[in-house]
């Protein structure tokens, strides 16, 4: 009989994790949500076989169970599944951003004897929904798990075996010490992101160039400021202490810049930005991680009308989604470097065969 998969959340995040199960098991995924349209789109797009027709009754019936709502939630649906009892017999994870909350939440289901294994998969986009779930979404990106004291490792490489298809690399993790390093390296740069882009929609008042001349680098440091305001404010809420210790730090660090600014030493400004880069550019690039990284490819084009459209049409024709694409030079000669992201190396290595076919010079840097 076909393994049954109850995915809570028909979003981004579970659409993507539900591909990836189906790349490598052969089981029913069975959705859930509150949005009719993510329902509908799942269901087209062959992502989920079945939308939930009584919730209890599927809860009972699944072997494994993805939460895959914004967190809040999530803890409201860990108790409607603790609410079916003892005949609950699946593996019970979650995706969410943070982990602490979750697991108090958790409390209730290990009482019942019902294993509940906290996940998060580092890597997403700003982007929401089933049309944008992809099974390789997660493919060399960290997948924090945590679970309590008491539940075996066995029950943990079932998970893992369950998740294969995303080919991420799994760590555990303590659930405090996830909340406070995803509070650094994601949920506090979200709000710098989130205030930046507010500062420059009031300048905009003043100066209506503003909104036009907010691209390339505005646009980097910004991007993840798009992603979904309830996810959002769903995570601030979880990690709320954490966020105002950062903030605390934040407010220091940023005095430390104002007396920089004042003194405007240029020793002292140099060594400030040589310092940060040099942290940055130490950063892994290969792997997935809170900087998600990207499969970036470079590429020589004339500066001639309609380069830009030929060069997306030669990607579209072999069915090569980008994540990004950006002109990063215009040289002083005839020639620009188009910089085009991708989701992954294969699809960069496919990219730089179409494109070889077609004359373009491309490579990897
Ligand atoms: N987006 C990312 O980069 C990312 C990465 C890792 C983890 N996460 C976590 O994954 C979870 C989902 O995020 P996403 O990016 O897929 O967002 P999303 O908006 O694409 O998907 C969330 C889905 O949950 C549904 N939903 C909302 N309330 C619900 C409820 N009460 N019951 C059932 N469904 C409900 C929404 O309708 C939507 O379909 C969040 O907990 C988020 O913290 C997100
Ligand atoms: O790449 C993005 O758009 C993300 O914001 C992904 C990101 C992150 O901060 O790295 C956001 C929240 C998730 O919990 C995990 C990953």
């Amino acid at each position: 009989m076909k393994r049954r998969v109850l995915l809570i959340g028909t979003g981004l995040i579970g659409c993507s994790l539900a591909l990836a199960i189906k790349k490598e098991h052969d089981a029913i995924i069975i959705g859930c949500d509150t949005s009719e349209r993510n329902l509908l789109d799942a269901r087209r797009l062959g992502i989920i076989d079945e939308r939930v027709q009584h919730i209890k009754e599927a809860i009972r019936s699944a072997d494994l169970i993805i939460l895959a709502s914004p967190v809040e939630d999530c803890e409201a649906w860990i108790h409607v599944i603790a609410g079916c009892g003892s005949d609950v017999k699946a593996l019970v994870t979650d995706v969410g951003s943070t982990k602490e909350r979750i697991m108090k939440s958790a409390e209730i289901l290990r009482a019942q004897g019902v294993t509940f294994i906290g996940g998060h998969p580092m890597a997403g986009s700003h982007k929401s929904g089933p049309s944008s779930a992809r099974a390789h979404l997660f493919e060399n990106a960290f997948y924090m798990l945590t679970r309590f004291p008491d539940t075996p490792k066995s029950a943990v490489d079932e998970l893992k075996n369950w998740l294969k298809g995303t080919k991420a690399k799994f760590i555990e993790i303590e659930s405090e010490k996830h909340d406070w390093i995803t509070g650094v390296v994601s949920h506090f740069p979200h709000l710098i992101a989130a205030s930046l882009v507010r500062q420059a929609e009031k300048e905009t008042e003043a100066h209506p160039l503003v909104s036009e001349l907010a691209a390339g680098g505005f646009r980097d440091i910004t991007r993840i400021a798009s992603s979904s305001p309830a996810m959002w404010r769903d995570i601030t809420k979880h990690n709320r202490e954490t966020l105002l210790k950062l903030l605390k730090d934040w407010r220091e660090e940023m005095d430390v810049v104002e007396e920089l600014v004042e003194k405007s030493e240029g020793e002292e400004l140099f060594h400030y930005f040589a310092g940060a880069k040099q942290f940055r550019d130490s950063l892994p690039v290969k792997a997935k991680g809170a900087i998600t990284s990207y499969y970036d490819l470079y590429v020589d084009v004339l500066d001639t009308v309609g380069v830009i459209s030929h060069v997306t049409a030669i990607l579209a024709e072999y069915k090569l989604s980008i994540t990004n694409i950006r002109i990063i030079e215009m040289r002083e000669d005839v020639y620009g470097v188009l910089r085009i992201s991708f989701q992954s190396s294969e699809d960069r290595e496919k990219a730089t065969q179409a494109l070889k076919l077609e004359n373009y010079h491309s490579y990897v840097m």
